[in-house]
């Protein structure tokens, strides 16, 4: 018999608290391993990522409840409380007393009696006394910051540089559960003929919202489906489909792609190039380059060359040679905490400094790549500016023979540029709920 939904929530939960694992990766592995019904799939994923994503406010509304404080807990017992807590907060369709009865069973199965009364102690006097307000935080960044569950530090970041009500925006909108979307081949089909492709395998798919080579996958699973594995379609989010575009390959060109694994955008470009041309891939670890392999063989592209290679090594003898040059940059992934709820709470200010000088490392170790009149485009999944519009700058600072490349505007779709400032756009995760992204072009002179 298949283990009760929440106790595999439990596990899942305890293992991130413990070893930081991915909880995307986690996820899949567990799924994929367990004979869970697929309605359970549903819920798992959503007290999994819930519980991740709303972790300091749960631990804020426990807090009362707890004599000791919620530090003193043992970590299951934390987890167990949060979990529950998570549901009966934010889950209007699970009935509370559902929620009780299994937190108690599993304190019962894993602890003595003494903890389990206290689970169900806590749990009901939640559900007599309700939960705490928030509203006497005075303080509007910390009220913010535990109102949304996000570190202090990284509100505080956000408010410098983006104003308080679009800081508030971001951190509600990267709550939400991101879309399924996925990115059409061209060289196989087009948008109008993927869609009926899904359509007959009984998907339900619309047009995307922001990029013209999505589709959003409403109901079904994609991954299952002859259209995917024949290779018509890709995972990818609407934002990131735009880096293809900003590259803006042409048939027969030759392009790099510096930091390119799993493949996204390398395949992007290679489709955008009819197949024809060279598209060289790089990426640090040979493991990851296997990923590219897959996706391009998945895909039936042939112009993809991928090797695993240090970005700030590549060959000598290829100097000067690129059209383009992509660097999709290592970063903090503030774009995608929907996505990775983790990133959160693993990331740290401190890091962002080191993940910066990584990504000025990899564009001054680049560009000597690009061709005379070529573009260099800098991409990253995150909306923290240091690592954005700052990087553009040092490096500018430091190579007068690139100017910012002012037709990237012509490249991407009008939806797309309301917070364009001369070649270079940013899209947040509220513009159009989809991951939040940085692109920069810089043509070289
Ligand atoms: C944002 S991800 C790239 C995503 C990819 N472009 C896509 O669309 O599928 C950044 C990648 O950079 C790689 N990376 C980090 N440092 C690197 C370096 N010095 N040289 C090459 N790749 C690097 C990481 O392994 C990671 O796969």
């Amino acid at each position: 018999m298949s283990k009760p939904v929440r106790e595999v929530a439990l596990e899942i939960l305890l293992q991130i608290e413990k070893n930081q694992a991915y909880s995307n990766l986690l996820l899949n592995q567990t799924v994929n391993r367990t004979k869970l019904d697929p309605r359970d799939v549903g819920l798992l994923t959503e007290i999994v990522y819930g519980t991740i994503q709303r972790r300091d406010t749960l631990d804020y509304y426990l807090q009362s409840f707890v004599k000791k404080g919620v530090p003193s807990l043992q970590d299951w017992v934390k987890v167990l409380l949060r979990l529950s807590v998570y549901q009966i907060a934010y889950l209007d369709r699970v009935p509370e007393r559902a929620v009780i009865h299994e937190a108690v069973a599993i304190a019962k199965k894993r602890g003595h009696k003494g903890i389990s009364g206290m689970v169900n102690g806590v749990l009901r006097s939640i559900q007599r006394e309700g939960l705490p307000s928030l509203a006497h935080i005075k303080d509007e960044t910390e009220r913010v910051a535990l109102e949304y569950s996000y570190p202090v530090w990284l509100v505080k970041r956000w408010v410098a540089q983006y104003g308080l009500d679009e800081t508030r925006e971001m951190c509600q909108s990267s709550l939400e559960p991101p879309n399924v979307t996925v990115r059409v081949n061209q060289v196989k089909a087009s948008v109008e003929e993927a869609l009926l492709l899904l359509e007959k395998e009984g998907l339900q798919v619309k047009h995307g919202d922001l990029s013209p080579d999505a589709i959003i996958v409403e109901k079904g699973n994609v991954f299952q489906t002859n259209t995917y594995k024949k290779g018509y379609v890709t995972a990818q989010d609407e934002s990131s489909m735009l880096v293809g575009r900003a590259v803006g390959a042409k048939p027969g060109m030759t392009v790099a792609d510096t930091c390119a694994a799993p493949g996204g955008k390398s395949t992007h470009i290679a489709e955008q190039m009819d197949d024809t041309g060279t598209v060289l891939s790089f990426d640090l670890h040979d493991h990851k380059v296997k990923l590219i392999h897959d996706q391009t063989k998945r895909l039936g592209l042939s112009c993809i060359q991928a090797e695993a290679m240090d970005a700030r090594k590549i060959h000598e003898n290829v100097k000067g040679q690129f059209d383009r040059v992509l660097v999709d940059a290592p970063c903090s992934g503030f774009g995608v905490i929907r996505r990775k709820p983790d990133i959160k709470w693993s990331k740290r200010e401190t890091d962002i400094k080191a993940i910066k000088n990584i990504q000025q490392d990899i564009l001054q170790a680049v560009a000597p790549f690009v061709k005379q009149g070529g573009t260099l485009i800098y991409s990253t999944c995150t909306v923290d500016k240091d690592e954005n519009e700052k990087s553009v700058a040092n490096f500018l600072a430091e190579h007068p023979d690139f100017q910012l490349d002012k037709t990237l505007k012509d490249r991407l779709p009008e939806k797309a540029l309301g917070r364009y400032v001369e070649g270079m756009v940013t899209i947040l995760p509220q513009d159009f709920q989809t991951d939040g992204f940085f692109i920069a072009s810089l043509i070289k002179q």
